[in-house]
């Protein structure tokens, strides 16, 4: 059943938007064990996963029922039951850094089947999706995506990137100084239980972290219908601190080279640090490895330490680097004001917004202490702000990808995302943004 706090209202606007299309937009009974099968066929197909096995469909129902499930239905096509398109969400904390949090409206799982494309259906859910989370309170929607061409049209601006690494290993040594506590190998199975529980502490660290569901730990660690096949090849192990505390884990496995038995391929699949010595001892682990010529990593931080671990910087490459979280803000003073900021200043944000959530002109005020006012500037027009104050013009998306400082301010002025009402306000707004590690999130959702 969806959680009641996930419950929203069902839009209005884009009901009767798609009424007239003479399609049928409403929110799936998770009750109705048919329907929910149907919608999660649907939904997974329109993404080319597989089709599901009655298992994994269980497994799916029970892990996934939290979400406000909506569907828009063709009464007139030859499979009436099955939605043409779909899209989840609920309400998730995403982490700011610092110990901080706000409270966001996660959106994923959007599909339109392709006999019904370009007819405005996905605008229809994602502005459904934004005017019932504004009208919830939510002050921010978020989402990881297919295609990074898609949804700054609909105000989200990519606030958290991501790297793919791949070393080499052979003759490469971790230089870095040994840490205390130990890394034990164990089974992974038997990390379950605590992983959640390190993901949250190491979330604490760092912006963009979106806790994970029970689902997509369990397939994580191979104990999901969908993925317990890879049991076999998955391996771990926990770093415990000096006092046994555990404070890490990696989850990885190793495919053999066809040729060469010393040279085998290390694919870390998670890894998981709460404490900057369980990060250290568990790269150690990985790359100390024998028989490993290459190790792998997926979805790490852009400023991963790896290069300064290790004898040699040039055998840690960076293979893809890209935007992994969207970010779409729809209250300006609840978003802003959640986060630490790096330094004192007063900044003039005058944002655009099409659909109107952000739209104004807004007073960021920071102190040295790391907190923040954010007020609606109610006084002069433009141009007639006190001298001493920064001004930055930009668009709702631009603030999305500032909100966390993992974009870079300058970049987006010399792009012309952002403009300076006065000379110096974009350093300015750099120096108050930078946070003390560059925003990731570890995860799709
Ligand atoms: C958060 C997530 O769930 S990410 C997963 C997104 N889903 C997928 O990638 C699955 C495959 N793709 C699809 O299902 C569909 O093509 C969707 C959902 C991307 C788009 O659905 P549609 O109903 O065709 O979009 P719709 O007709 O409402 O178009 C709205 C706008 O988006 C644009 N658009 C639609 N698809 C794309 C695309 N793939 N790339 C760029 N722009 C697109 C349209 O041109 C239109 O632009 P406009 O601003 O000029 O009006």
């Amino acid at each position: 059943m969806t959680d009641a706090v996930n419950a929203l209202p069902l839009d209005e606007t884009s009901r009767a938007a798609l009424a007239a299309e003479g399609l049928r937009y409403a929110q799936l009974d998770t009750a109705d064990t048919a329907a929910h099968d149907r919608w999660l066929q649907a939904a997974y197909r329109g993404l080319h996963f597989a089709a599901f096995t009655p298992d994994e469909l269980a497994d799916y129902r029970t892990g996934f029922g939290y979400a406000r499930s909506i569907g828009v239905w063709d009464e007139t096509g030859a499979d009436a039951s099955t939605p043409v398109a779909t899209v989840a969400s609920w309400r998730s904390p995403l982490s700011l850094g610092d110990a901080r949090s706000v409270e966001a409206w996660a959106i994923s799982l959007v599909h339109v089947a392709a006999t019904h494309r370009r007819r405005g259906i996905a605008r229809a859910l994602l502005e459904g999706e934004l005017r019932a989370a504004h009208a919830a309170g939510i002050p921010i929607a978020m989402l990881t995506v297919s295609e990074a061409t898609i949804y700054g049209r609909w105000g989200f601006g990519p606030a958290a990137y991501c790297a793919d690494y791949r070393i080499a290993t052979a003759g490469l040594r971790v230089t870095a100084a040994a840490v205390g506590g130990r890394v034990h190998r164990v089974d992974a199975a038997s990390l379950r239980p605590l992983a959640p529980v390190i993901a949250a502490r190491a979330h604490e660290r760092v912006g963009g972290e979106v806790p994970s569901d029970a689902l997509h730990w369990d397939r994580a660690f191979a104990l999901a219908a969908r993925t317990a096949s890879r049991a076999p090849q998955l391996r771990a192990a926990r770093f415990d601190d000096a006092s046994g505390e555990p404070q890490g884990f990696v989850l990885y496995s190793v495919a053999e080279h066809p040729d060469d038995f010393s040279a085998h391929t290390l694919t870390v699949e998670h890894l998981c640090a709460a404490t900057d010595d369980a990060l250290v001892a568990l790269w150690r682990y990985v790359l100390d490895q024998d028989l490993v010529g290459t190790v792998q990593a997926a979805l790490r931080p852009v400023d991963e330490p790896l290069p300064w671990l290790v004898s040699n910087p040039r055998a840690v490459q960076t293979v893809a680097r890209r935007e992994h979280l969207w970010l779409r803000v729809l209250d300006v003073p609840v978003a802003l004001s959640a986060r630490r900021y790096a330094a004192a200043d007063s900044v003039l944000l005058r944002v655009t917004d099409s659909l109107g959530f952000a739209e104004g002109e807004w007073m960021l005020t920071t102190s040295t202490n790391g907190t923040a006012t954010v007020t609606a500037h109610a006084g002069e027009p433009h141009g007639a702000v006190d001298r001493a104050v920064a001004i930055i013009d930009l668009g709702v998306e631009a603030l999305g990808a500032l909100l966390l400082g993992g974009t870079p301010v300058e970049a987006l002025r010399v792009a012309g995302r952002l403009v300076e009402g006065a000379p110096g306000s974009a350093e300015r707004l750099a120096a108050v943004l930078r946070p003390t590690r560059a925003p990731h999130l570890s995860t799709w959702f």
